[in-house]
């Protein structure tokens, strides 16, 4: 069978595409990724392989932008596209993790009466998942959107949890530890703002350096283009652009984690049982799932997770470092996850996806 996936804009749709990408793989189906042009989509799929198709696509500014105006054309213009891919390819179904870029090519797949499945990691379905919800043969959600889900949808939702990094159960903290030079029994602190990083935690974490560095060995992964040279060098800080395979075992290795809450990222610190200061991303530049899911979150992990409203509060790092040492002496807990546990989601939905597929028509000649 061939199936077309698509999915991106940041980390948090491209991990979990990929790893349902790898179930579907390892059950000998051929595989092809819809994405934008030079976008972190475009990076993991050639990383993992899979052959790529360019989707001119923009999403909805929040914040109120001329750029909105132009976004409807350039979204018709991913729809043709889409389209003229799609009939070159003729994909038997499309599986859609979310994401702006998922709208052209879900409606070019509606126009070619190609099944398209759709997966919402958050409380509430995205600006993309709602638009295709509609037309969406099925609707997989993880277990915390079951509940707000609109009842007109419920006859095609099932809930197959969030598809997991794949590695996530081979982790391999030592190695991270001596490449790094960390010494062994130091409290290790990761940082790490989704997959884009926060201007402003870097801040807060970069002006009460001292402080953190005297407790933890601080690995602080910063964002594209926001790395500080000056502090290249300083003893017990490393800084990170970006980590790609590195990133499982700096999750493994970390004792505490600050970071946003974006559902795949609690995902992984929950299969993991980390402990973790949260920095929700507000209200006034996403739709608010990063609130939702953080005092959740937190309800499920008392004693072991803090919420840092991304507000005045944070600014001077005080609230941080408070935080972060209050959960320092709490109970580790890690939890070695079951691998079958980590790819549970993962092959629950690439089983959904096969299923939902069109069967193939015999080709004329
Ligand atoms: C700004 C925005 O729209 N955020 C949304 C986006 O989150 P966003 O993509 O920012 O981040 P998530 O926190 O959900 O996931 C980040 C993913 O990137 C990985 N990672 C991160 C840093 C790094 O250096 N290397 C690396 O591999 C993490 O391990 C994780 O798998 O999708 C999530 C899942 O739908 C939503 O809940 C978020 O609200």
């Amino acid at each position: 069978m061939k199936i077309a996936i698509t999915g991106g804009g940041s980390a948090g749709h491209v991990v979990p595409a990929l790893s349902v990408a790898t179930q579907l793989a390892q059950s000998g189906n051929a595989l092809v990724f819809f994405g934008r042009d030079g976008s972190i989509e475009e990076e993991y799929a050639e990383k993992a392989d899979i052959r790529f198709r360019s989707v001119p696509s923009a999403g909805l500014k929040r914040y109120g932008s001329w750029s909105n105006l132009w976004m409807p054309f350039t979204v018709l213009r991913g729809i043709g596209a889409a389209w003229k891919a799609m009939r070159r390819e003729r994909p038997d179904v499309v599986f859609s993790k979310g994401g702006y870029v998922t709208v052209p090519v879900g409606i070019a797949a509606w126009l070619c009466r190609i099944p398209v499945v759709i997966h919402e990691s958050d409380h509430s379905l995205g600006l993309a998942n709602r638009i295709l919800a509609r037309t969406a043969a099925r609707v997989c959600l993880s277990e915390p959107a079951r509940s707000q889900t609109p009842r007109w949808l419920a006859r095609k939702t099932v809930v197959t949890g969030l598809p997991l990094r794949g590695d996530l159960a081979q982790g391999n903290p030592d190695r991270l530890r001596r490449q790094l030079g960390i010494k062994p029994g130091a409290e290790v602190l990761l940082i790490f703002c989704g997959s884009s990083g926060s201007a402003r935690v870097n801040d807060a974490v970069r002006s009460q350096l001292d402080q953190l560095r005297s407790r933890f060995a601080v690995i602080h992964v910063c964002g594209k283009g926001n790395l500080d040279p000056s502090l290249g060098g300083t003893a017990g800080y490393w800084q990170f652009e970006y980590l790609h395979a590195d990133m499982t075992d700096a999750l493994w290795l970390a004792d505490l984690v600050i970071g946003r809450a974006g559902a795949t990222t609690l995902a992984e610190l929950e299969a993991l049982g980390k402990r973790a200061v949260l920095v929700p991303l507000p209200a006034s530049v996403s739709r608010g799932d990063q609130l939702v899911n953080a005092e959740a979150y937190a309800r499920r992990h008392q004693g072991r997770c803090q919420v840092i409203q991304d507000d005045d509060t944070l600014a001077g790092g005080a609230t941080l470092v408070a935080a972060c040492l209050r959960l320092a002496g709490a109970h580790a807990g890690f939890s070695r996850p079951d691998p079958e546990v980590i790819h549970q989601a993962a092959s629950r939905i690439a089983g959904e996806t096969v299923s939902a597929a069109r069967p193939r028509r015999r080709r004329t000649r």
